[in-house]
């Protein structure tokens, strides 16, 4: 069978898998990644309304929600339609609705721009113009910025941390419309926590990003020493940016206590990342980059628990 064939051959199979347009928009959507957009976002709104006097349970945080996952959805969307032909190349995403040509350009383009033109019009008329203004750069950033960054420089990964964690302070601006210490706390602390969680993904999709020509440290250094340095350096650096807040007096001990935990768990997860640099069979080196990627996606949640109930005991009505 010629190259040929068999591309048409692969291409046609993905296609005719069972999609239906549900399934699709669940995946151009990228849920898990919104859930925690929102996860974070819903964090910075408690914290504001706490430090406001006022009760996080009203229909602001419903709306403030409803325009936040809108713009995420559609920001994955728009990052599908820029990654259609590098997507393809790789089999961790070969299978998405724009890969595999099941979305067609047109229709990924009007989801996506109306998704982030609808939530941000949709938070700046039920919140507040800054809050609609932020997420519409957030969206600016991710996916103008990081997006076709990707395959130029590995720089993009920092740039990409930007957006990664602005949803928190967009989260306090739509409960008090201003940025704050508190809030930058919690946005040094989101933009942190990404680089461990991002060097365990380059490094577990290394063959992937190499296949699509995307430059991320384990391609660009494959020996895994940069890729474990950084993981290494941010994860010891969650330790004075998550006390940030305690130090603010936003947050008081028990979530100090719960926040040193919780790092020392990251930390030791990712001293045990280290040994990718060993030389280690691919299998065994991969196991410990796809431990050290679902660590950090509980420890985030975790953290950000910690704080919201440490505060409710802290602010009085
Ligand atoms: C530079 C920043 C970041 C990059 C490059 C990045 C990249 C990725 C990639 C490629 C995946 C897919 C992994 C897979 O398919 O197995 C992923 C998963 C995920 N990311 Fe990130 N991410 C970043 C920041 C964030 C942020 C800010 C959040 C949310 C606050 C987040 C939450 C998640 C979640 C929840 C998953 C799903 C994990 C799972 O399926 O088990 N990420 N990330
Ligand atoms: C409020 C708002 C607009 C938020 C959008 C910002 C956002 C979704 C940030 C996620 C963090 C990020 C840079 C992920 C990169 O994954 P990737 O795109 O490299 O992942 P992939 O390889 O799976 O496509």
């Amino acid at each position: 069978m010629s190259a040929t064939t068999s591309i048409a051959g692969q291409s046609k199979s993905r296609k005719a898998a069972s999609h239906t347009l549900f399934s699709d928009y669940g995946e151009l959507f990228k849920p898990r990644v919104t859930l925690m957009v929102v996860i974070t976002a819903a964090a910075g709104f408690y914290l504001g309304c706490l430090r406001s006097g006022i009760s996080p349970f009203h229909i602001q945080f419903i709306n403030a929600m409803i325009g936040i996952t809108a713009v995420t959805c559609g920001s994955g969307a728009l990052n599908q339609v820029l990654e259609r032909r590098t997507d393809a190349l790789m089999p961790r995403t070969r299978m998405r609705p724009m890969a595999a040509e099941r979305i067609g350009l047109a229709h990924g383009l009007i989801v996506g721009f109306t998704a982030i033109a609808g939530g941000s019009i949709f938070l700046a008329l039920t919140t507040n113009y800054l809050t609609g203004i932020l997420t519409l750069l957030t969206a600016v950033g991710y996916v103008a910025v990081y997006t076709p960054m990707k395959r130029i420089s590995m720089a993009a990964t920092f740039l990409g941390a930007f957006p990664g964690a602005l949803p928190a302070i967009i989260g306090w601006t739509a409960a008090r419309p201003m940025i704050e210490w508190p809030a930058v706390a919690l946005f040094a602390i989101i933009f942190v926590w990404q680089f461990p969680h991002f060097e365990a993904i380059g490094w577990l999709y290394r063959d992937d990003y190499a296949l699509a020509g995307i430059r991320v440290t384990a391609v660009v250094s494959p020996k895994g020493r940069a890729t474990a340095a950084q993981a290494l350096f941010y994860a010891v650096l969650m330790f004075p940016v998550s006390l940030w807040p305690v130090y603010l007096g936003t947050s008081g001990r028990i979530y100090g206590a719960c926040a040193i935990v919780l790092d020392l768990i990251y930390l030791a997860y990712t001293i045990q990342f280290t040994k990718i640099t060993r030389g280690l069979p691919p299998a065994v080196s991969r196991n410990y980059a796809r431990t050290l990627l679902r660590v950090s996606v509980i420890h985030l949640p975790l953290l950000l628990a910690a704080m919201m109930l440490d505060a409710v005991g802290r602010i009085a009505y």
